[in-house]
């Protein structure tokens, strides 16, 4: 197999002979510095407002990503409906509960703030499709309804704040909508209300406060219970619950920790023991919960689970009111199984006025108010704010939650991959003859670098897009790439295939094999009747450099015609000239052949896409057995 390759468009003018690791890079370094000069006005923002922008929402390689993935990923926002209200450049961003100022001064700088609260959800779907974005916290139900309101346009629901469980997230992943959250601003805030809680319990402050405002004053009804020496469980050890152990432990207290999760070091390290749920439970005099609702946890405080609890135990909750079945608890707070609960959250918030919790003596309540510190609300909202203006820019946020978390130096490292992973995607698609559904789709990744030292996840979304996008009317991104495959009953696999070369390079060539199909260009079939293409980076560019079994050398960049011809001299320069004649600039040329004067596939890249009587001038050309234009 010999590639015989003329460049004609200097489109590269570092020494491609040179297997040099700084000129590869040179020109992804080129393409960063109009991104870097973009985040200027966020970062001065920042520094004026004397606010620390947290994350790497200026990471140079984050915004490199978004130059080659923006526009495609589509969580950029670029579309507008002609009867948007608004209609200017600028993303809408709908806040529809109270968010700190410094997020809002950061939000404005970026779209239009929109803050409406209180919204009924009709109001709700009404507005949504006139917007980009939507912040919420724990007050708005961000239901499918809402999403299919939305009518596409909206691209990122920012929740600010930890808890997800108000948002439909299979929803918002099958409308393509990236949903973030703000993880760490408000930690710090819900463990010292936990510990609040915990201590104001224990000494009855709620209920002695209540009693010496109704004009009594009693001394007796309300001994506490000591907290030192004694024993709190905390269950779910992730942020909040390391937070609370920490200061229980200050108190004096015995702190053992259930989670399934977490890891032992971090436990120890704090001084700590994980222990059975059962173990934990059952020997805990205090017990603590801040472990995320899900279908697991949902309910997982009930009438069982409170029988094996020490007769007597108090319970505090600033986690979500859905863990603890709340009339169980009732019974065990009746029983005595339970002498006390602190709650901040509640299974319907507002709770009914006659909730029987609410009204119990012995249990003291606050309306979710773990994260509403001062300092919290106005971390919160710039650490939503960033996450949200950067979705909407197409970066790949840190603090996705249903999307693949990329961190920003292998996104930097990935970005002509994922560009080539596009290309080679739309490039497969459009060699399939019409009327041949694709099924089953292969992709081989050669690479040098340890298999878990490369995520792929991004580039198989990507080949999905290319795949996908130009044969339906999906929009295809990151968040909805593998949903939609699903749905389409694409099946996609992956294999890595160790290659021999230096592993300074994430993926030497990415292969894709699309399976049982006829192809338009039936050159582009390998032995076992796949269309198979391979692609490569040189240079930082991504080129193409295989079709069926013939070698090629041509930079995937505007449109590109394949020729199947017998290989015989000045066929170049016939299809040249036809080209020419009519001011199609050829690009690229790059001409493969198995065996000299047999076949051989030439492969021109131009920067106009031919007319039809040009095309049809280079199927004429006798010598030339099949041809195809590929659309890049
Ligand atoms: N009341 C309020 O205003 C606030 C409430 N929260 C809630 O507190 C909870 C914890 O928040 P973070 O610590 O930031 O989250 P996190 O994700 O850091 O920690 C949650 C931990 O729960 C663990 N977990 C999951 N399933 C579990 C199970 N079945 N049993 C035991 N542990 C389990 C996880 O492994 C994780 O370590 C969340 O539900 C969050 O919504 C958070 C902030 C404020
Ligand atoms: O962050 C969380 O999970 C919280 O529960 C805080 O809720 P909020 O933003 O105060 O409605």
């Amino acid at each position: 197999m010999a590639t015989n390759s003329i460049s004609r468009a200097a489109k590269n003018p570092i020494n491609f002979s040179a297997r040099n690791v700084e000129s590869q890079k040179k020109p992804i370094i080129s393409r960063y510095l109009s991104f870097s000069q973009s985040t200027i006005s966020l970062q001065k923002l920042s520094l004026v407002k004397g606010y620390h922008i947290s994350r790497k929402l200026h990471n140079t390689a984050v915004f490199n990503v978004l130059e080659t993935v923006e526009s495609r990923s589509g969580l950029v926002s670029r579309t507008r409906d002609p009867d948007n209200v608004v209609n200017t450049e600028k993303p809408t961003i709908l806040v529809s509960e109270k968010l700190g100022e410094a997020g809002l001064d950061l939000l404005r700088t970026f779209g239009t703030v929109e803050c409406s609260y209180n919204l009924s959800p009709e109001e709700l779907c009404a507005k949504i499709s006139l917007c980009d974005a939507l912040i919420v916290r724990s007050g708005t139900k961000v239901t499918r309804q809402v999403f299919e309101a939305a009518k596409g346009r909206l691209k990122v629901v920012g929740r600010a704040g930890v808890g997800i469980d108000n948002v439909d997230l299979q929803a918002a992943t099958e409308f393509g909508c990236l949903v973030v959250n703000a993880p760490t601003a408000n930690t710090i805030a819900a463990a010292e209300h936990g510990i609040a809680l915990l201590a104001s319990m224990a000494r009855n402050v709620a209920q002695a406060d209540a009693s010496m405002k109704a004009g009594k004053w009693q001394r007796t009804k309300y001994v506490g219970v000591s907290l030192v020496g004694k024993t709190l469980a905390i269950m779910g050890f992730g942020k909040v619950g390391s937070e609370v152990a920490r200061r229980a432990k200050g108190l004096g207290m015995h702190v053992i920790a259930h989670d399934p999760y977490a890891p032992a070091d971090r436990a120890r390290a704090i001084g700590v023991e994980l222990v059975s749920f059962d173990q934990a439970i059952s020997t805990a005099d205090f017990i603590s919960l801040h472990m995320p609702l899900t279908p697991t946890t949902n309910k997982i405080f009930n009438d069982e689970t409170f029988s094996k609890m020490k007769k007597g135990v108090r319970i505090v909750n600033v986690a979500r009111g859905g863990v603890i079945d709340e009339d169980a608890l009732v019974r065990a707070l009746d029983s005595g199984t339970v002498a006390q609960a602190a709650l901040d959250v509640f299974t319907e918030e507002p709770p009914p006025n006659d909730s029987k919790l609410v009204q119990h003596e012995n249990v003291t309540v606050t309306p979710h108010l773990g994260a509403s510190t001062k300092e919290a609300q106005e971390g919160v909202a710039v650490e939503i704010a960033e996450a949200v203006v950067g979705a909407l820019r197409g970066e790949l946020s840190a603090t996705a939650v249903n999307a693949p978390m990329v961190p920003p130096e292998v996104l930097s490292e990935l970005a002509p991959y994922v560009t080539l992973a596009e290309k080679l995607g739309r490039l497969a698609v459009q060699l399939v003859a019409g009327g041949s559904g694709i099924q089953s789709v292969k992709v081989v990744y050669k690479s040098a670098r340890d298999p878990d030292n490369l995520d792929t996840r991004l580039l198989r979304a990507m080949i999905t897009k290319g795949i996908i996008e130009p044969i339906s009317d999906s929009h295809i991104n990151l968040v909805n790439a593998d949903f939609t495959a699903k749905q389409k009953g694409l099946r996609i696999s992956e294999e890595r295939v160790v290659a021999d070369s230096s592993s300074d390079y994430p993926i030497d060539s990415i292969l894709v094999h699309v399976s049982n199909v006829e192809s338009k260009f039936a050159s582009a079939l390998t032995d076992n009747g796949n269309i198979s293409i391979e692609g490569r980076v040189k240079y930082g560019i991504p080129h193409l450099t295989c079709v069926g079994s013939f070698g090629v050398d041509v930079s995937l960049d505007g449109n590109l015609i394949l020729c199947r011809q017998v290989d015989q001299p000045g066929m170049i320069g016939r299809v040249g000239n036809i080209l020419g004649e009519r001011n199609v600039n050829v690009s690229f040329m790059s001409v493969g052949r198995t065996v000299k004067r047999t076949k051989a596939i030439m492969a021109i890249g131009v920067d106009e896409e031919p007319d039809k009587d040009t095309l049809k001038k280079i199927g004429e050309v006798s010598a030339i057995e099949e041809f195809v234009f590929l659309d890049l």
